[in-house]
Parts: C-alpha cells; sequence; structure tokens
C-alpha cells in the first residue's frame, strides 16, 4: 500500500516574533537564534531518515531561509522547491509592524485575541495599497490589504489541493515550511477541528509536524518530531 509523509514546519523566530511585532506579510528576517532553531530541526527531520519529493513554502524570507537551512542539514538540497503566496502568513492589515503588547495596552487583550486567533475576523484593513513585485494575486504587483484566518485557509486550499495533495498520493513525501497562521489553516483543514476550536491550536518555532498518511490520503499517524 502506498504511504507518503507531510512534514509541516513554521520557520525559526524572526526579528518579528522577538520583537513581538504584528507581521503578516511584512518580509523580515530570521534571527541568529532563528537560523539555530532551523539548523535543529534540519539535524531532528535527518534523523528520521524521510526523503522529499518535494518543498514548499511561501515568498517570505524568514520561510525560505529556513527551508534553506533544513534542506541542506537533510542533505537534500537538490530537491524541487516551490514558492507561492498562497503559503504566505495570513496578512495582518494595519496591524503590522505594531507592537502586540501595545496594541494590548490600547484596545485590550479579548480584542487582540480575536484578532489573533479567531477564524472569521478580519483585523483592521490597511487603508492604502502596498505594492510589491512578488505579488499579482490582488492586482498588478499587489498585497491585500488585510486577511482573516478564513481567507487565508480559502487561498491556501487551491495550493493543497493542486500542488501537495497530488505529490503524497503519489508517495512522494513532502516537505513545508511556512507560517504560524497558514499551517493553523492547514491543521485545521487536516484534522477537522471546528471553526470554533481553531483558536485553542497553535503552531511553534521551529517543531516540526509529521502526518504520515495512507494511499487514500487518510491519517494514519501524527505526532510531533
Ligand atoms: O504574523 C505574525 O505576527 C506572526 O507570524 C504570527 O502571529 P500570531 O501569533 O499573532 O498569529
Amino acid at each position: 500500500m502506498m504511504m507518503a509523509t507531510l512534514v509541516i514546519l513554521r520557520h525559526g523566530e524572526s526579528v518579528a516574533n522577538r520583537d513581538n511585532i504584528f507581521t503578516g506579510w511584512s518580509d523580515v528576517p530570521l534571527t541568529a537564534k532563528g537560523r539555530q532553531q532551523a539548523l535543529a530541526v534540519g539535524q531532528l527531520v535527518a534523523k528520521t531518515g524521510l526523503r522529499f519529493g518535494a518543498l514548499h513554502t511561501s515568498m517570505l524570507q524568514r520561510a525560505i531561509v529556513t527551508s534553506n537551512i533544513v534542506l541542506e542539514a537533510i542533505d537534500q538540497l537538490a530537491i524541487p522547491e516551490y514558492k507561492s503566496w498562497r503559503l504566505n502568513e495570513r496578512h495582518y492589515g494595519a496591524l503590522r509592524g505594531k507592537n502586540k503588547a501595545a496594541v494590548q495596552a490600547e484596545v485590550g487583550e479579548r480584542q487582540v485575541k480575536i484578532w489573533r486567533r479567531s477564524f472569521e475576523t478580519v483585523p483592521p484593513l490597511l487603508d492604502h495599497v502596498v505594492q510589491d513585485r512578488r505579488y499579482d494575486q490582488f492586482g498588478p504587483h499587489t498585497e491585500p490589504l488585510g486577511e482573516s484566518l478564513e481567507m487565508a485557509y480559502d487561498r491556501l486550499m487551491p495550493y493543497w489541493e493542486d500542488q501537495i495533495a497530488p505529490r503524497l498520493l503519489d508517495g512522494h513525501n513532502q516537505l513545508v515550511v511556512a507560517h504560524g497562521s497558514t499551517l493553523r489553516a492547514l491543521i485545521k483543514y487536516l484534522d477537522r477541528v471546528p471553526d470554533a476550536d481553531i483558536s485553542q491550536v497553535e503552531v511553534a518555532n521551529g517543531e516540526p509536524i509529521r502526518y504520515d498518511f495512507d494511499d487514500r490520503l487518510r491519517i494514519k499517524r501524527k505526532l510531533i518530531l
């Protein structure tokens, strides 16, 4: 029976994680600790002996650099690597760049928790279009103005359907290096987490989660490496 494994990984600590800043699509680098976390993950994954058919990551450097470090540590730099905006972090809208504690002091813990962890609440939107040559999905070279987790879920799913699931069904292990909320969205889908319960799901930096599937893409085993 054909079986395949998916490993999903949130990038290592970024400078914004370190400084407690809302990030989303802001393209911030890893800290030295973040690189160290990526290397440690690579060493962990190397021990499993898994060989991957492909690597999937976002268009953001914290995920891309993490995946480079992991692929080097597992000696699989030669595999195909795919980058997509669909794997980008949920866009934090007008919250981007703000300190999470400072916003909490302003609007209260409850509101910040809703913005950060609810499924359908959209954060305050940007009042101006941000242009970036990487992106064309929301207009020429244009980022979204902000996204709920649900909106991020909806733009992630086609990527899962078109690029990840078919490769797993073909029996090829896949490695996904992405972001806290995109991975929460993927976990919501894979583990069938109800909308109301997704606020409880957290994904830590540098903590890989392994899913083993059967030939019909049913989960046989899930564990944190
Ligand atoms: O975008 C961000 O700020 C972080 O990557 C994740 O933030 P969160 O813990 O508020 O979802």
